[in-house]
């Protein structure tokens, strides 16, 4: 039986008094799209800043790989395979869309990101995985042009493709299509659907078409707790998922 990449086992943050994430469990299988949804408030911002280190748990086990990172800071979970897109504002706006891939795929090993020079075998790795993440983020034709003068759609995939230039084990999307117009989500279901093929994927995502298209597993939560975790097409047709609080949400796309 094929183990899951990443394990997590009753995962707990607290708040204060208020507890955000109550004792979640999820497992994330290989070559696997996952997505968490639930309300707003339901916890799932938290629980990704739980699994990729941005907030410390207060209590539970997290198994990359078969090796706990639980209580690993973020940039060490990061070294150890797990990358979240990143946020518009952390792309190097004035430097080029072919620069800032390159300089994602050097800062896989530390230290490297700026001795460019120093290493020219790794700096032809570092432009060979650049060159190869342009053509897969369909942002070849851009590729000189300064990353803050593309649109938003092409924003939003340089971003997950700097998260792919450290070819990491599992990559954690938050609402990768979030004020996207319809050709862009396009694109970016492409691009997710083609991710699972290297790494696990674990998205937030509100928009249910997309989710119910791309996702292998769905997790939902609900009240910091996990309601029910099952294929599209068992979510779609669980009556504890639409009647108890997703209701119509869940109408489009083909699961
Ligand atoms: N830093 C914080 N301090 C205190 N409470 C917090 C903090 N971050 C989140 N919370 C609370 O934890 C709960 C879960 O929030 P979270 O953002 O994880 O939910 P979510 O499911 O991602 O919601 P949304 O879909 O609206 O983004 C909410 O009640 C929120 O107010």
């Amino acid at each position: 039986m094929t183990a899951p990449i990443l394990s997590a086992r009753n995962i707990v943050k607290r708040y204060g008094k208020f507890t955000a994430v109550n004792g979640v469990s999820i497992d994330i299988m290989p070559g696997t799209v996952h997505s968490v949804i639930g309300p707003n408030g339901a916890g799932k911002t938290t629980l990704f800043h739980s699994l990729t280190g941005t907030v410390p748990i207060t209590e539970g086990n997290i198994l990359l790989d078969g090796e706990e990172v639980g209580h690993l800071p973020d940039y060490r979970r990061v070294l150890k395979g797990i990358a979240r897109s990143f946020q518009v504002t952390s792309l190097f706006l004035n430097l080029s869309v072919r620069e800032n891939l390159r300089l994602a795929a050097q800062g896989r090993h530390p230290g490297q990101a700026f001795r460019l020079w120093r290493d020219a075998e790794s700096l032809t790795a570092a432009c060979d995985t650049a060159e190869a993440l342009l053509e897969r983020l369909n942002l070849a034709a851009v590729a000189s042009r300064p990353a803050g003068e593309l649109s938003h759609g092409q924003q939003r995939r340089l971003e997950v493709g700097m998260a792919m230039a450290g070819r990491p084990k599992v990559i954690f999307l938050d609402e990768p299509t979030s004020g996207m117009g319809i050709d862009d989500i396009g694109e970016m279901k492409r691009l997710i659907h083609g991710l699972r093929n290297e790494c696990a994927v674990v998205l937030i995502e509100h928009n249910m078409d997309i989710v119910m298209d791309i996702s292998d597993r769905i997790t939902v939560m609900q009240l910091g707790q996990v309601l029910v975790e099952a294929r599209p097409d068992e979510i779609r047709n669980d009556e504890r998922v639409r009647r108890a609080y997703l209701g119509g949400m869940i109408t489009g796309g083909a699961a």
